[in-house]
């Protein structure tokens, strides 16, 4: 399968002198067209690093990142233009990710304005589009951030995310902020959006469980390295290395299924009283 993101023995140092420090050692992984690969580790294990480095916010100091066959580091004015319109991120902390003094329609059409579309009537009408696609009401667009809870808040980033139509989402430590019951609805919906737009999707998290929840592949980081790579089944059923069965016996068990399954259950034994 041919991959949309190829990323090929990134290597990164910070500091200088005796301060240096090295926190990517030969980072390799791939995320085919259509699919979703999680990238897991315990913090510090270098996973925003390599994704900076993906985007171009960090510059590595050896290696390939090449999207769609160009290579990313190299590439000019149109193919880094194409770049950042098809590769759109969802980071982590949907109260700080947003502008508070920006209507949300605003904030959401931001990409499209940035890529040079100035007509407001269009914008607005994109804007309006994203928001229904990821369920939230038409009064949205005209509100601010603060009227919105922190699943909602995702929502709309993940709304302003789609709205430049991407092939590539990069979804960085995109549920942690969130309660548990409300990382299931989220995570859900970047499913559906995955499945319906065909979307190819990199997902960086600490926790296990969510990952195991969405992604098909996982690469599991370690100190700057990735230390295992494989499918969904390989890396939890039978994971090859130690510091993945470490990793996986030492994760609280946070399933996004089964606590929806157990909130429900209770629901519904609630229910009949
Ligand atoms: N700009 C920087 N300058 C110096 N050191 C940095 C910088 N960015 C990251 N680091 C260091 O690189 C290492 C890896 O950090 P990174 O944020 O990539 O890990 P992570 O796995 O994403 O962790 P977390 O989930 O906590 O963000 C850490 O030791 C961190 O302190």
């Amino acid at each position: 399968m041919t991959a949309l993101l190829e990323v090929d023995g990134l290597t990164k140092s910070f500091g200088r002198g005796r301060k240096r420090h090295q926190v990517l050692h030969d980072v390799s992984f791939s995320v085919p067209a259509g699919r979703v690969v999680g990238i897991v580790g315990q913090s510090g294990s270098g996973k925003t690093t390599a994704v900076r480095c993906v985007l171009g916010l960090d510059q590595p100091d050896a290696g390939a990142v090449r999207y769609d066959g160009f290579d990313v580091l190299a590439a000019g004015r149109a193919q880094r233009r194409r770049f950042q319109t098809e590769v759109q991120t969802v980071s982590q902390d949907p109260y700080t990710s947003l502008d508070p003094r920006m209507r949300v329609e605003k904030i959401v059409g931001e990409p499209l304005w940035i890529g040079g579309l100035r007509d407001r009537a269009a914008l607005r009408a994109r804007a309006l589009e994203a928001l229904a696609l990821v369920g939230l009401p038409d009064d949205a667009g005209s509100r601010f951030p603060r009227a919105f809870s922190g699943g909602q808040r995702q929502r709309i980033a993940i709304a302003r995310a789609l709205i430049t139509r991407p092939r590539l989402l990069v979804c960085d430590e995109a549920v942690s902020a969130l309660d548990v019951s409300v990382q299931a609805e989220i995570l859900n919906l970047i499913r559906t959006m995955q499945r319906q737009l065909s979307l190819s999707v990199l997902f960086v998290a600490h926790d296990l469980a969510v990952v195991k929840y969405l992604c098909e592949h996982v690469v599991v980081m370690s100190e700057g390295r990735v230390v295992e790579a494989g499918s969904r089944e390989a890396i939890y059923d039978a994971p090859a290395t130690e510091y993945t069965r470490r990793l996986l016996a030492a994760v609280p068990r946070t399933d996004p299924a089964a606590e929806r399954a157990r909130r429900h259950a209770r629901l519904s034994a609630g229910a009949g009283r």
